[in-house]
């Protein structure tokens, strides 16, 4: 093997194999304090084209022994759905109006495609992933809230004794953001709120929202690394935070009540799991209270 030379900023020589022996140190306590510890990302449509290097990192985070429960959404390929059926989208402060024609559709793609690609997607890569939605095992209890939407739904509770069930069995629950409402009706519920509210019912250690962005952006475009309860107020007021950031930012701050660390990151960029968490450097948002 050929070793190569780099200095230190004080101008110590290092070689490449004192850099790895410090990165896996380094990754190592990291890997140690995750074990046992339930993490929460959730998946947003936006990024799911770029699912493949996130997904191993989350199959190498469960071997390492955590355990990952993965929310996702699907909001660019209903829309895509809704186009060629021409039916027309309508959004609400980041909320889809949902009609019964729509809820088909949303039923359709959330759970019939997308849910179903990510936990055959996992099992290709060597993951043992089951798939479900907040309907199943009566997990996800919600009612309708502003009756503008539709047949939306707000979560009133989360059962999290499937999911625990089967992280127990060693599975990766992977789940569509589809509630019960109150006379067995299915409701369609953002799935940013679904992962919060799941993250706040299963004591998760971690909640990472993975979208399309670097992280929250300032009016300029540049990125925010930590923001508080009452700056995100602010943005949203002034409209700096808009469309879907609405509701992820509501829920990062609903579960913060419940979760310790709560990141939104972007989950375009290669490894950006390993690199939020097995090392120092956090990318992304963090949301603090
Ligand atoms: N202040 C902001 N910072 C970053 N992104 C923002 C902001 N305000 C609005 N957005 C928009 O929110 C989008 C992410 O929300 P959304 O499209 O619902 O993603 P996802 O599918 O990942 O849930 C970004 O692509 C961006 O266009
Ligand atoms: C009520 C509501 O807006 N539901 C969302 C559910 C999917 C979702 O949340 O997808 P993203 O994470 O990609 O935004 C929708 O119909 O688009």
């Amino acid at each position: 093997m050929t070793i190569m030379f780099d200095r230190t900023p004080e101008g110590d020589i290092i070689s490449d194999q004192h850099l790895i022996a410090r990165v896996l140190s380094e990754a190592l306590s990291y890997i140690n304090y995750l074990k046992g510890k339930i993490l929460v990302f959730k998946l947003g449509g936006s990024m799911l084209e770029h699912q493949q290097e996130v997904l191993q990192d989350i199959i190498w985070l469960h071997q390492l022994g955590a355990l990952p429960v993965l929310v996702h959404g699907g909001g660019p390929y209903i829309n895509e759905w809704l186009t060629k059926l021409n039916i027309p989208t309508r959004f609400l402060d980041g909320l889809r109006v949902t009609d019964a024609e729509t809820l088909e559709v949303v039923r359709m793609v959330l759970r019939g495609q997308v849910n179903q690609r990510l936990v055959l997607m996992l099992s290709q890569m060597g993951g043992k992933a089951i798939g479900l939605c907040g309907t199943d095992g009566d997990m996800v209890q919600a009612h309708i809230a502003d009756e503008r939407l539709g047949y939306v739904g707000e979560v009133e509770s989360v059962d999290p004794a499937s999911i625990q069930g089967l992280l127990e069995q060693g599975f990766i629950p992977v789940i569509a953001p589809l509630g019960q409402g109150p006379d067995g009706t299915c409701l369609n519920i953002n799935a940013d709120l679904v992962a919060a509210h799941l993250a706040g019912a299963l004591n998760a250690e971690k909640l990472i929202f993975l979208s399309n962005v670097i992280g929250i952006c300032r009016a300029d475009g540049t990125r925010i690394s930590e923001l508080s309860d009452a700056e995100a107020r602010r943005l949203i007021d002034e409209g700096v935070i808009s469309g879907g950031m609405i509701p992820k930012v509501s829920a990062c701050l609903d579960a913060l009540a419940a979760v310790p660390r709560v990141h939104i990151v972007d989950g375009r960029e290669p490894h950006v799991l390993l690199r939020e968490l097995c090392t120092d450097q956090g990318a992304g948002t963090m949301i603090i209270r």
